[in-house]
Protein backbone atom coordinates (compact mmCIF):
# COMPACT_ATOMS: atom_id res chain seq x y z
CA UNK A 1 0.00 0.00 0.00
CA UNK A 2 1.49 3.43 -1.03
CA UNK A 3 2.10 5.57 2.68
CA UNK A 4 0.90 9.55 2.49
CA UNK A 5 3.63 11.33 3.38
CA UNK A 6 3.68 14.92 4.11
CA UNK A 7 5.93 18.14 4.65
CA UNK A 8 5.36 21.41 6.51
CA UNK A 9 7.20 24.16 6.34
CA UNK A 10 7.26 27.57 8.31
CA UNK A 11 4.63 29.29 7.05
CA UNK A 12 2.53 33.00 8.53
CA UNK A 13 0.99 33.86 11.77
CA UNK A 14 -1.39 31.80 12.34
CA UNK A 15 -5.31 33.07 12.48
CA UNK A 16 -8.87 32.25 12.08
CA UNK A 17 -11.47 30.07 13.96
CA UNK A 18 -10.51 25.72 13.95
CA UNK A 19 -13.94 23.67 14.78
CA UNK A 20 -11.58 20.40 15.61
CA UNK A 21 -13.76 17.04 15.05
CA UNK A 22 -15.78 15.37 17.96
CA UNK A 23 -14.43 14.02 20.78
CA UNK A 24 -13.06 9.89 19.97
CA UNK A 25 -14.09 8.78 23.55
CA UNK A 26 -17.27 9.94 23.79
CA UNK A 27 -17.67 9.06 20.01
CA UNK A 28 -16.93 5.26 20.57
CA UNK A 29 -19.11 5.31 23.98
CA UNK A 30 -22.23 7.39 22.73
CA UNK A 31 -22.53 4.48 19.73
CA UNK A 32 -21.76 1.35 21.90
CA UNK A 33 -24.58 2.34 24.92
CA UNK A 34 -26.97 3.21 22.20
CA UNK A 35 -26.39 0.06 20.62
CA UNK A 36 -26.89 -1.60 24.26
CA UNK A 37 -29.67 0.99 25.02
CA UNK A 38 -33.77 0.14 24.36
CA UNK A 39 -34.61 3.24 21.97
CA UNK A 40 -33.17 5.10 19.13
CA UNK A 41 -30.59 7.14 20.26
CA UNK A 42 -29.39 10.46 18.05
CA UNK A 43 -25.77 11.12 18.32
CA UNK A 44 -24.53 14.92 17.34
CA UNK A 45 -21.00 15.58 16.68
CA UNK A 46 -20.08 11.86 16.39
CA UNK A 47 -16.72 11.98 14.60
CA UNK A 48 -16.01 10.41 11.42
CA UNK A 49 -12.37 8.86 12.43
CA UNK A 50 -11.17 5.67 10.81
CA UNK A 51 -11.48 4.39 14.59
CA UNK A 52 -14.85 5.30 15.46
CA UNK A 53 -16.28 4.07 12.29
CA UNK A 54 -14.64 0.48 12.70
CA UNK A 55 -16.82 0.46 16.09
CA UNK A 56 -19.56 1.82 14.61
CA UNK A 57 -19.29 -1.41 12.05
CA UNK A 58 -18.81 -3.89 14.95
CA UNK A 59 -22.03 -3.06 15.95
CA UNK A 60 -23.37 -3.32 12.73
CA UNK A 61 -22.18 -6.68 12.40
CA UNK A 62 -23.21 -7.51 15.69
CA UNK A 63 -27.20 -6.99 14.35
CA UNK A 64 -26.95 -2.85 15.25
CA UNK A 65 -28.83 -0.76 12.44
CA UNK A 66 -27.58 2.61 12.03
CA UNK A 67 -27.94 5.90 10.03
CA UNK A 68 -25.99 8.47 9.31
CA UNK A 69 -28.26 11.08 8.17
CA UNK A 70 -25.59 13.67 8.06
CA UNK A 71 -21.57 13.90 8.50
CA UNK A 72 -21.37 13.36 11.81
CA UNK A 73 -24.64 12.61 12.89
CA UNK A 74 -25.30 8.70 13.82
CA UNK A 75 -29.16 7.57 14.73
CA UNK A 76 -28.16 4.04 16.51
CA UNK A 77 -31.61 1.92 16.66
CA UNK A 78 -30.49 -0.42 20.12
CA UNK A 79 -31.08 -3.87 20.65
CA UNK A 80 -31.37 -3.81 24.06
CA UNK A 81 -29.19 -5.52 26.35
CA UNK A 82 -29.26 -9.00 25.21
CA UNK A 83 -29.98 -7.99 21.77
CA UNK A 84 -26.82 -8.31 19.83
CA UNK A 85 -26.36 -11.31 17.30
CA UNK A 86 -23.06 -13.13 17.28
CA UNK A 87 -21.66 -13.53 14.28
CA UNK A 88 -18.56 -15.99 12.76
CA UNK A 89 -16.75 -13.02 11.14
CA UNK A 90 -13.74 -11.40 12.64
CA UNK A 91 -15.10 -8.12 13.81
CA UNK A 92 -11.90 -5.40 12.71
CA UNK A 93 -11.34 -2.11 15.69
CA UNK A 94 -8.71 -0.86 12.87
CA UNK A 95 -5.67 1.04 15.16
CA UNK A 96 -8.04 1.75 17.99
CA UNK A 97 -7.21 0.66 21.26
CA UNK A 98 -10.68 2.05 22.88
CA UNK A 99 -12.66 0.00 20.53
CA UNK A 100 -10.67 -3.09 21.04
CA UNK A 101 -10.66 -3.04 25.13
CA UNK A 102 -13.74 -1.70 25.13
CA UNK A 103 -15.72 -4.64 23.53
CA UNK A 104 -13.91 -6.98 24.99
CA UNK A 105 -15.42 -5.94 28.22
CA UNK A 106 -19.07 -5.61 26.32
CA UNK A 107 -18.43 -9.15 24.11
CA UNK A 108 -17.24 -11.06 27.72
CA UNK A 109 -20.58 -11.05 28.60
CA UNK A 110 -22.62 -11.99 26.13
CA UNK A 111 -24.31 -15.63 24.63
CA UNK A 112 -22.28 -15.96 21.37
CA UNK A 113 -18.38 -16.18 20.62
CA UNK A 114 -16.55 -13.32 18.79
CA UNK A 115 -13.37 -12.75 17.79
CA UNK A 116 -12.05 -8.51 17.69
CA UNK A 117 -8.69 -8.32 15.66
CA UNK A 118 -6.84 -4.92 14.42
CA UNK A 119 -4.34 -3.52 12.80
CA UNK A 120 -0.60 -4.20 12.48
CA UNK A 121 -0.28 -1.04 15.52
CA UNK A 122 -3.50 -2.62 17.72
CA UNK A 123 -2.52 -6.18 16.83
CA UNK A 124 1.13 -5.27 19.23
CA UNK A 125 -0.75 -3.51 21.94
CA UNK A 126 -0.89 -5.14 25.82
CA UNK A 127 -4.32 -6.75 25.75
CA UNK A 128 -3.70 -8.63 29.14
CA UNK A 129 -4.68 -5.45 31.63
CA UNK A 130 -8.21 -6.30 30.10
CA UNK A 131 -8.39 -9.80 29.84
CA UNK A 132 -6.75 -10.75 33.19
CA UNK A 133 -9.29 -8.69 35.61
CA UNK A 134 -12.29 -9.76 33.22
CA UNK A 135 -11.23 -13.12 33.79
CA UNK A 136 -11.30 -12.51 37.51
CA UNK A 137 -15.19 -12.12 36.66
CA UNK A 138 -15.66 -15.24 35.04
CA UNK A 139 -14.89 -13.96 31.36
CA UNK A 140 -12.90 -16.50 28.77
CA UNK A 141 -10.50 -14.53 26.42
CA UNK A 142 -7.68 -16.44 24.44
CA UNK A 143 -5.08 -14.04 23.76
CA UNK A 144 -1.71 -14.83 21.53
CA UNK A 145 0.52 -13.94 24.14
CA UNK A 146 -1.64 -11.38 25.49
CA UNK A 147 -1.87 -9.38 22.11
CA UNK A 148 -4.91 -9.58 19.62
CA UNK A 149 -6.62 -11.29 18.29
CA UNK A 150 -9.04 -11.81 20.90
CA UNK A 151 -11.06 -15.01 20.75
CA UNK A 152 -13.92 -14.21 23.31
CA UNK A 153 -16.06 -16.92 24.64
CA UNK A 154 -19.82 -16.53 24.85
CA UNK A 155 -21.91 -18.00 27.85
CA UNK A 156 -20.20 -17.04 30.65
CA UNK A 157 -22.13 -16.31 33.37
CA UNK A 158 -20.12 -13.50 35.06
CA UNK A 159 -20.44 -11.95 38.46
CA UNK A 160 -19.17 -8.47 40.05
CA UNK A 161 -15.51 -8.22 41.76
CA UNK A 162 -13.63 -5.26 43.37
CA UNK A 163 -10.75 -4.39 41.15
CA UNK A 164 -7.91 -1.76 41.79
CA UNK A 165 -5.87 -0.87 38.80
CA UNK A 166 -2.39 -1.40 38.59
CA UNK A 167 -2.28 1.56 35.93
CA UNK A 168 -4.33 4.52 35.27
CA UNK A 169 -5.94 3.71 31.98
CA UNK A 170 -10.18 4.76 31.60
CA UNK A 171 -9.90 1.76 28.76
CA UNK A 172 -9.59 -0.89 31.26
CA UNK A 173 -11.83 0.75 33.69
CA UNK A 174 -14.32 0.92 30.87
CA UNK A 175 -13.91 -2.50 29.69
CA UNK A 176 -14.75 -3.40 33.61
CA UNK A 177 -17.76 -1.47 33.67
CA UNK A 178 -19.10 -2.72 30.63
CA UNK A 179 -18.85 -6.66 31.60
CA UNK A 180 -20.21 -5.26 34.64
CA UNK A 181 -23.42 -5.32 33.32
CA UNK A 182 -24.03 -8.33 32.69
CA UNK A 183 -21.98 -9.82 35.94
CA UNK A 184 -24.47 -10.96 39.01
CA UNK A 185 -23.33 -8.55 41.67
CA UNK A 186 -20.91 -5.21 42.08
CA UNK A 187 -18.64 -4.57 40.26
CA UNK A 188 -15.86 -1.73 41.72
CA UNK A 189 -13.18 -0.02 39.90
CA UNK A 190 -10.36 1.78 41.89
CA UNK A 191 -8.07 3.71 39.98
CA UNK A 192 -4.14 5.02 41.04
CA UNK A 193 -4.95 7.99 39.97
CA UNK A 194 -8.62 9.46 38.56
CA UNK A 195 -8.93 8.89 34.83
CA UNK A 196 -11.85 10.35 32.36
CA UNK A 197 -14.96 9.51 33.66
CA UNK A 198 -17.01 9.78 30.24
CA UNK A 199 -18.29 5.55 30.79
CA UNK A 200 -19.47 6.57 34.05
CA UNK A 201 -21.01 9.63 33.14
CA UNK A 202 -22.73 8.39 29.99
CA UNK A 203 -23.87 4.98 31.45
CA UNK A 204 -25.63 7.69 34.05
CA UNK A 205 -27.31 9.61 31.09
CA UNK A 206 -28.64 6.07 29.73
CA UNK A 207 -30.64 5.68 33.18
CA UNK A 208 -28.27 2.77 34.22
CA UNK A 209 -27.66 3.11 38.46
CA UNK A 210 -23.71 3.89 39.14
CA UNK A 211 -22.07 5.75 41.54
CA UNK A 212 -18.67 6.70 40.63
CA UNK A 213 -16.40 9.85 42.14
CA UNK A 214 -12.96 10.69 40.55
CA UNK A 215 -10.80 7.78 41.11
CA UNK A 216 -13.65 5.56 42.10
CA UNK A 217 -16.67 3.55 40.18
CA UNK A 218 -19.09 1.04 40.83
CA UNK A 219 -22.40 -0.73 39.65
CA UNK A 220 -24.23 -3.72 39.71
CA UNK A 221 -25.50 -6.01 36.89
CA UNK A 222 -29.46 -6.38 36.23
CA UNK A 223 -31.08 -3.02 34.93
CA UNK A 224 -31.96 -1.52 31.71
CA UNK A 225 -30.19 1.16 29.41
CA UNK A 226 -32.69 4.19 27.95
CA UNK A 227 -31.79 5.23 24.76
CA UNK A 228 -30.64 8.87 24.92
CA UNK A 229 -29.13 11.63 22.40
CA UNK A 230 -25.86 12.71 23.10
CA UNK A 231 -24.13 15.53 22.22
CA UNK A 232 -20.35 15.38 21.59
CA UNK A 233 -17.79 17.98 22.27
CA UNK A 234 -15.04 19.06 20.36
CA UNK A 235 -11.94 16.69 20.64
CA UNK A 236 -9.31 18.05 23.23
CA UNK A 237 -6.83 16.00 22.10
CA UNK A 238 -6.85 17.14 18.56
CA UNK A 239 -7.77 21.12 20.20
CA UNK A 240 -3.91 20.39 21.31
CA UNK A 241 -2.36 20.52 18.36
CA UNK A 242 -3.15 24.23 17.45
CA UNK A 243 -3.04 25.09 20.91
CA UNK A 244 0.51 24.32 21.02
CA UNK A 245 1.54 25.55 16.88
CA UNK A 246 -0.40 29.11 18.10
CA UNK A 247 1.72 28.89 21.00
CA UNK A 248 4.90 28.73 19.48
CA UNK A 249 4.39 30.82 16.18
CA UNK A 250 5.04 34.68 16.69
CA UNK A 251 2.04 36.50 15.80
CA UNK A 252 -0.73 34.08 16.14
CA UNK A 253 -3.95 34.37 17.71
CA UNK A 254 -6.63 31.11 17.00
CA UNK A 255 -10.10 30.47 18.62
CA UNK A 256 -11.13 26.67 18.83
CA UNK A 257 -14.88 26.64 19.80
CA UNK A 258 -17.09 24.34 21.71
CA UNK A 259 -14.03 22.14 23.01
CA UNK A 260 -15.00 19.50 25.58
CA UNK A 261 -13.32 20.31 29.00
CA UNK A 262 -13.68 17.07 31.26
CA UNK A 263 -11.09 17.96 33.45
CA UNK A 264 -9.64 14.49 33.39
CA UNK A 265 -8.74 15.62 29.52
CA UNK A 266 -7.05 18.98 30.05
CA UNK A 267 -3.71 18.74 31.63
CA UNK A 268 -1.88 20.40 28.52
CA UNK A 269 -3.45 23.29 29.21
CA UNK A 270 -2.24 23.23 32.64
CA UNK A 271 1.09 22.60 31.23
CA UNK A 272 1.37 25.12 28.35
CA UNK A 273 0.11 27.94 30.84
CA UNK A 274 2.93 26.33 33.53
CA UNK A 275 5.38 26.82 30.30
CA UNK A 276 4.02 31.05 30.04
CA UNK A 277 1.29 30.10 27.42
CA UNK A 278 -1.22 32.64 26.57
CA UNK A 279 -4.73 30.58 26.36
CA UNK A 280 -7.68 31.82 28.07
CA UNK A 281 -11.21 29.74 28.24
CA UNK A 282 -14.33 31.90 26.74
CA UNK A 283 -18.36 31.20 27.07
CA UNK A 284 -17.61 28.02 29.43
CA UNK A 285 -20.92 25.85 29.43
CA UNK A 286 -22.16 22.48 29.79
CA UNK A 287 -23.16 20.57 26.97
CA UNK A 288 -24.50 16.45 27.07
CA UNK A 289 -23.45 16.91 30.76
CA UNK A 290 -19.78 17.90 29.70
CA UNK A 291 -18.27 21.48 30.51
CA UNK A 292 -17.06 22.99 26.90
CA UNK A 293 -15.79 26.45 25.92
CA UNK A 294 -14.02 28.19 23.26
CA UNK A 295 -10.57 28.65 23.52
CA UNK A 296 -8.61 31.50 22.52
CA UNK A 297 -4.74 31.03 22.17
CA UNK A 298 -2.23 33.77 21.41
CA UNK A 299 1.41 33.16 21.19
CA UNK A 300 3.40 33.62 23.99
CA UNK A 301 7.17 32.78 24.83
CA UNK A 302 7.36 29.50 26.25
CA UNK A 303 10.17 28.41 28.76
CA UNK A 304 10.89 24.40 29.97
CA UNK A 305 8.91 23.28 32.69
CA UNK A 306 9.18 19.85 35.26
CA UNK A 307 5.74 18.95 34.32
CA UNK A 308 3.99 17.80 37.56
CA UNK A 309 3.74 13.90 37.48
CA UNK A 310 0.03 14.41 38.51
CA UNK A 311 -0.76 16.30 35.10
CA UNK A 312 0.18 12.69 33.42
CA UNK A 313 -2.63 11.13 33.16
CA UNK A 314 -4.93 14.27 32.02
CA UNK A 315 -2.87 14.76 29.28
CA UNK A 316 -1.83 11.33 28.19
CA UNK A 317 -2.56 11.85 24.77
CA UNK A 318 -0.30 14.84 24.18
CA UNK A 319 3.13 14.34 25.40
CA UNK A 320 4.02 13.78 21.56
CA UNK A 321 3.00 17.60 20.98
CA UNK A 322 4.00 19.04 24.45
CA UNK A 323 7.43 17.78 23.29
CA UNK A 324 7.26 19.57 20.05
CA UNK A 325 6.32 22.35 22.46
CA UNK A 326 9.36 21.67 24.69
CA UNK A 327 11.42 21.65 22.04
CA UNK A 328 10.43 24.91 21.07
CA UNK A 329 10.70 26.93 24.30
CA UNK A 330 13.48 28.66 26.16
CA UNK A 331 15.26 25.89 28.85
CA UNK A 332 14.96 22.23 29.68
CA UNK A 333 11.79 20.38 29.99
CA UNK A 334 11.75 17.29 31.96
CA UNK A 335 8.97 14.50 31.99
CA UNK A 336 8.52 11.40 33.82
CA UNK A 337 5.84 9.01 34.98
CA UNK A 338 4.31 8.47 31.74
CA UNK A 339 5.64 5.04 30.58
CA UNK A 340 2.06 4.56 29.31
CA UNK A 341 3.16 6.37 26.36
CA UNK A 342 5.82 3.42 25.44
CA UNK A 343 2.10 1.33 24.33
CA UNK A 344 0.06 3.52 22.18
CA UNK A 345 -0.26 3.73 18.28
CA UNK A 346 3.86 3.65 18.92
CA UNK A 347 6.03 3.72 21.38
CA UNK A 348 5.51 7.15 21.69
CA UNK A 349 9.07 8.38 23.76
CA UNK A 350 10.71 6.49 21.33
CA UNK A 351 9.72 7.83 18.08
CA UNK A 352 9.44 11.18 19.31
CA UNK A 353 12.81 10.99 20.58
CA UNK A 354 14.50 9.40 17.64
CA UNK A 355 12.50 12.30 15.48
CA UNK A 356 13.35 15.35 17.53
CA UNK A 357 16.63 14.02 17.32
CA UNK A 358 16.56 13.72 13.56
CA UNK A 359 15.33 17.40 13.77
CA UNK A 360 18.76 18.16 15.78
CA UNK A 361 17.05 18.45 18.98
CA UNK A 362 18.92 17.42 22.25
CA UNK A 363 16.42 14.78 23.70
CA UNK A 364 17.21 12.24 26.47
CA UNK A 365 15.15 8.89 26.60
CA UNK A 366 14.39 7.69 30.29
CA UNK A 367 12.13 4.36 30.52
CA UNK A 368 9.39 6.75 31.73
CA UNK A 369 9.64 9.95 30.05
CA UNK A 370 12.53 12.24 28.11
CA UNK A 371 14.32 15.28 29.21
CA UNK A 372 14.08 17.57 26.36
CA UNK A 373 16.56 20.76 25.59
CA UNK A 374 14.11 23.61 24.31
CA UNK A 375 15.92 25.73 21.61
CA UNK A 376 16.10 25.57 18.03
CA UNK A 377 14.28 22.89 15.92
CA UNK A 378 15.74 22.11 12.10
CA UNK A 379 14.89 20.93 9.17
CA UNK A 380 14.76 17.14 8.42
CA UNK A 381 12.50 13.71 7.66
CA UNK A 382 10.82 12.10 10.96
CA UNK A 383 8.99 8.33 10.89
CA UNK A 384 5.42 8.83 12.38
CA UNK A 385 5.82 5.04 12.73
CA UNK A 386 1.90 5.52 11.74
CA UNK A 387 0.99 7.08 14.63
CA UNK A 388 -1.27 9.79 14.15
CA UNK A 389 -0.64 12.04 17.12
CA UNK A 390 3.46 11.73 15.98
CA UNK A 391 2.39 13.12 12.11
CA UNK A 392 0.23 16.04 13.87
CA UNK A 393 3.25 16.50 16.08
CA UNK A 394 5.67 17.07 13.41
CA UNK A 395 3.34 18.89 11.61
CA UNK A 396 3.42 21.49 14.25
CA UNK A 397 7.37 21.08 14.82
CA UNK A 398 7.47 22.41 11.33
CA UNK A 399 5.51 25.38 11.29
CA UNK A 400 9.33 27.01 13.48
CA UNK A 401 11.68 24.55 12.40
CA UNK A 402 14.51 25.90 10.58
CA UNK A 403 14.08 23.90 7.47
CA UNK A 404 11.47 21.57 5.72
CA UNK A 405 9.92 18.92 8.01
CA UNK A 406 9.41 15.71 6.29
CA UNK A 407 6.89 13.32 7.66
CA UNK A 408 6.60 9.77 6.23
CA UNK A 409 3.38 7.44 6.92
CA UNK A 410 -0.03 10.03 7.67
CA UNK A 411 -2.33 8.04 6.35
CA UNK A 412 -3.28 7.10 9.95
CA UNK A 413 -4.13 10.80 11.21
CA UNK A 414 -7.60 10.12 10.06
CA UNK A 415 -7.59 7.63 12.89
CA UNK A 416 -8.82 10.63 15.14
CA UNK A 417 -8.70 13.54 13.31
CA UNK A 418 -10.00 13.35 9.55
CA UNK A 419 -9.41 16.90 7.47
CA UNK A 420 -6.86 17.85 9.64
CA UNK A 421 -4.99 19.32 6.98
CA UNK A 422 -7.59 21.80 5.40
CA UNK A 423 -7.98 22.82 8.97
CA UNK A 424 -4.46 23.36 9.18
CA UNK A 425 -3.95 24.82 6.40
CA UNK A 426 -6.98 27.05 6.62
CA UNK A 427 -5.47 29.15 9.73
CA UNK A 428 -1.57 28.83 8.64
CA UNK A 429 -0.12 26.07 8.16
CA UNK A 430 1.97 25.31 5.16
CA UNK A 431 1.35 21.34 4.96
CA UNK A 432 0.86 19.23 2.27
CA UNK A 433 1.73 15.50 0.35
CA UNK A 434 4.86 15.28 -0.75
O1 LIG B 1 -10.78 5.59 27.33
C1 LIG B 1 -10.44 6.22 26.32
O2 LIG B 1 -11.26 6.64 25.48
C2 LIG B 1 -9.00 6.48 26.12
C3 LIG B 1 -8.12 6.26 27.16
C4 LIG B 1 -6.66 6.45 27.04
O3 LIG B 1 -6.06 5.18 26.97
P1 LIG B 1 -5.65 4.33 28.28
O4 LIG B 1 -6.86 3.87 28.96
O5 LIG B 1 -4.84 3.16 27.72
O6 LIG B 1 -4.80 5.26 29.11
C5 LIG B 1 -6.28 7.25 25.81
O7 LIG B 1 -4.90 7.13 25.56
C6 LIG B 1 -7.07 6.87 24.59
O8 LIG B 1 -6.76 7.69 23.49
C7 LIG B 1 -8.55 6.99 24.82
C1 LIG C 1 -3.97 6.11 22.35
C2 LIG C 1 -4.91 6.55 21.51
O1 LIG C 1 -6.03 5.84 21.12
P1 LIG C 1 -6.38 4.30 21.24
O2 LIG C 1 -5.79 3.76 22.51
O3 LIG C 1 -7.87 4.23 21.21
O4 LIG C 1 -5.79 3.62 20.02
C3 LIG C 1 -4.82 7.93 20.95
O5 LIG C 1 -5.77 8.33 20.27
O6 LIG C 1 -3.81 8.64 21.14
Amino acid sequence: MSRLDWTSHTGRALHGSVRVPGDKSVSHRALMLGALADGTSRIRGFLEGEDTRATARVLQQLGVRMEAPADGERVVHGVGLHGLRGTTQALDCGNAGTGMRLLAGLLAGQAFDSTLVGDESLSKRPMRRVTEPLARMGAKIDTQDGLPPLQVRGGQQLHGISYTLPMASAQVKSALLLAGLYAQGETEVIEPHPTRDYTERMLAAFGWPIDFSPGRARLSGGHALRATDVDVPADFSSAGFFLVAASIVPGSELRLPSVGLNPRRTGLLQALRLMGADIRIEHERESGGEPVGDLVVRHAPLHGIELPEALVPDMIDEFPVLFVAAAAAKGKTVVRGAAELRVKESDRIATMASGLRALGVAIEEAPDGATIEGGAIGGGAIDSHGDHRIAMSFAVAGLVANGAVRINDCDNVATSFPGFLDLANGCGFHLGPV
